[in-house]
Order: C-alpha cells, then structure tokens, then sequence
C-alpha cells in the first residue's frame, strides 16, 4: 500500500545573471526562484491496483515519483509504502521497489542483457536459485530468450525496454514505478510492452503507477487515474466516471429494422442526429442518462435492430480536464 499525505515540492533554483562571466555570476548568486513542483497532493495505491498518473509537461509527475521512490525528499508531507518511510528506510524498501524510467536504462550498453542482470542480482544480493527463478519467470513473461545474449546497445527500442522492465523486476519487488515506458515505441511494440504490463499486474499481482503521455496506455491498461496540472491532483478516479464528470457524450449508433418514423409529440432529452432513413445516432451523458433509457425512449421510432456504442475519446476527456 502506497500512501502520499499532502506532499509538496519546492526547488530553489539560482536566478540566471545576464551579461559577461554569466555562468560564473550565476554560480554565485545568492538570488534565488522558488518553483513549486507538487503542491498538496494524497492518495491511496492498494496493492495490486494499476494506476495511471498523468498530466501535462511539467505538471509534477517525476517529482512526485521520486519522492514515492526516495530519490527526493519532500518539502512537507509524507509518503509510506507498506507503513514505511522511503526516506528513510530507502535500503529496506529498494527491495520491495523496481523503477523504470523510460528514457533511461539501467542496463550496461556494451553488456549482454544477461550479464547486465547478473551484475544488479548481486547487487541486489539475491541469491543463484532465486535468480535463476525469477530471471525464468519473467523470460517467459516478457518473452526476453531471443535476445538474453545480446548486447544492450543492439537491442530495438521494444526489446529494450523489456529488458529494463526485466531487470526492474529481478528482485521480485511487488510495486512497479514506471515512468513513460512507451516512449518512442511503434505501434507494435507499444502493444506488446502492453501485454506484457497487463500480464504483470494480473499474473504477477504487481501493483504498478504508470506515467504516460500515451492516451491509449491509461485506456487499455489502468483501472484507475489521477490527474495533475501545476502541481495539484485535479481528479482522482476510474477513466468511466472522468469521461462522465467532464460531460463529452457518449455516441450511440442506432439501427432500426425498417425506415424510422418519429412518433408525434415525442421529444427525447438526447440529441439525435439522422444517418440515413433506418439509422441515426444519438448523444446522451452517460452521467444523465442510462443506455437503457436512451433505448427504451428511441423503441417508440419504431423496431431497433442494432446498437453501436462509441465512448468518448480520452485524449479528448484530458485536453478538457486540463483546460
Ligand atoms: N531538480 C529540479 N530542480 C528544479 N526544478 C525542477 C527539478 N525537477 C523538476 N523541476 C521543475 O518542477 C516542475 C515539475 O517537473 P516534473 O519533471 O515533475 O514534471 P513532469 O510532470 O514529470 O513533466 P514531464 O511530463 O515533462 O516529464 C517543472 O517546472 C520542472 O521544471
């Protein structure tokens, strides 16, 4: 169980001096901007749980990530992980943490994957046959055997990123901190990496806080979301009652069996748009309206033969919820 209470983050950052030895002047300045990266953010992550963490550039996404790791401490606020402080117990909960950052790997370029492992499995101290155990598992989970031998630096951006998910995962930890693990990644391996994060949190019981700029990774993967914008959680829920809190309508694509007659005096509270003579489609708020009464109300325009459902776009739900 992860919990963040009221976390806030302030860097000072030197004021950049103009004009000449400005790298030095600058060195030396005693002039200092604040910049507050998280201001009051808390939550709750029960194990198991697959959480997507999003906002925009800057919003405060690795802060808040390094102060759950323990890499940063907070400027007030706290963060547990099962009951304890990753500031200040970080050797003991290493253990029970793995991080990957999508944009940089742990592993050693010019090493074969596997020697890469071997040199984390001691330092992580684990011993032969647990490693030989989990290095199995997660061959088999992340489909690593193809390229156990290959050197870092001739992997595909996929399968390196396999890899690093891998030697996140050799000392077993039960949560995964994983920030933009899709970056750069076709649409192929994009999918796989999917898979293979599904299949972590299901199989593998990983509670997993996922940081993305991919759209489709919080839709296909995580089952709850919290959004940040300047530092602040703006939302904290299921992607299901997000679309519906910000209002977009759900579309729903009706088919009737023969041409459609309107009823007179009947006036649905839904829009309706028509499509051709047998089918229209029909915006409601999901928040308002059940697709059950959408149906019910639309039987009266005569027999409905097929119903299509198109829930609103996520990149559009978050291009509203940041404003
Ligand atoms: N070490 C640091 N020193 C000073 N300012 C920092 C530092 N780290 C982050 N910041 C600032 O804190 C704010 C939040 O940055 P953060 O990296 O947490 O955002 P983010 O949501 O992860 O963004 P992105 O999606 O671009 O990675 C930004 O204004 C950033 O410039």
């Amino acid at each position: 169980m992860i919990i963040a209470k009221s976390l806030h983050k302030t860097f000072r950052i030197p004021v950049v001096k103009q004009g000449r030895l400005q790298g030095l002047r600058t060195l030396l300045t005693r002039d200092y901007r604040l910049v507050e990266a998280v201001k009051d953010i808390s939550f709750e992550i029960p194990k198991g749980e697959f959480v997507g963490y999003i906002g925009p550039n800057g919003a405060g996404k690795s802060t808040t990530i390094k102060m759950l790791c323990g890499i940063l401490h907070p400027t007030s606020g706290e963060v547990t992980i099962n009951g304890r402080s990753p500031q200040k117990n970080r050797m003991e909960l290493v253990r029970q943490l793995g991080v990957v950052f999508g944009q940089r790997t742990q592993l050693w370029w010019d090493l074969p994957v596997k020697d890469s492992f071997e040199i984390l499995a001691s330092l992580y101290k684990i011993g032969k046959p647990a490693y030989r155990r989990q290095l199995g598992k997660l061959s088999e989970v992340l489909n690593l055997r193809d390229f156990l031998d290959t050197p870092v630096r001739k992997l595909s951006l996929g399968q390196r990123m396999r890899a690093d998910l891998a030697a996140s995962l050799l000392h077993d930890p039960e949560l995964l901190f994983l920030d933009e693990p899709t970056i750069g990644l076709d649409v192929l391996a994009k999918k796989q990496i999917r898979e293979h994060l599904r299949l972590l949190n299901r199989e593998l019981n990983k509670t997993i806080l996922l940081t993305t700029h991919d759209m489709d990774d919080i839709e296909q993967l995580c089952s709850r979301v919290i959004v940040i914008n300047h530092g602040q959680a703006i939302y904290d829920g299921t992607l299901e009652q997000l679309r519906g809190r910000i209002g977009l309508p759900t579309r729903m694509k009706i088919t009737f069996r023969e041409a459609i007659k309107q009823p007179s005096a009947h006036t649905p509270p839904f829009q309706i748009q028509m499509i051709d003579s047998r089918m229209m489609s029909v915006a409601c708020n999901r928040q308002e309206t059940t697709a059950m009464e959408v149906l019910q109300a639309m039987s009266a325009w005569g027999v409905i033969e097929d119903v299509h459902m198109e829930e609103p776009d996520f990149e559009e739900v978050i291009h509203r919820v940041y404003g």
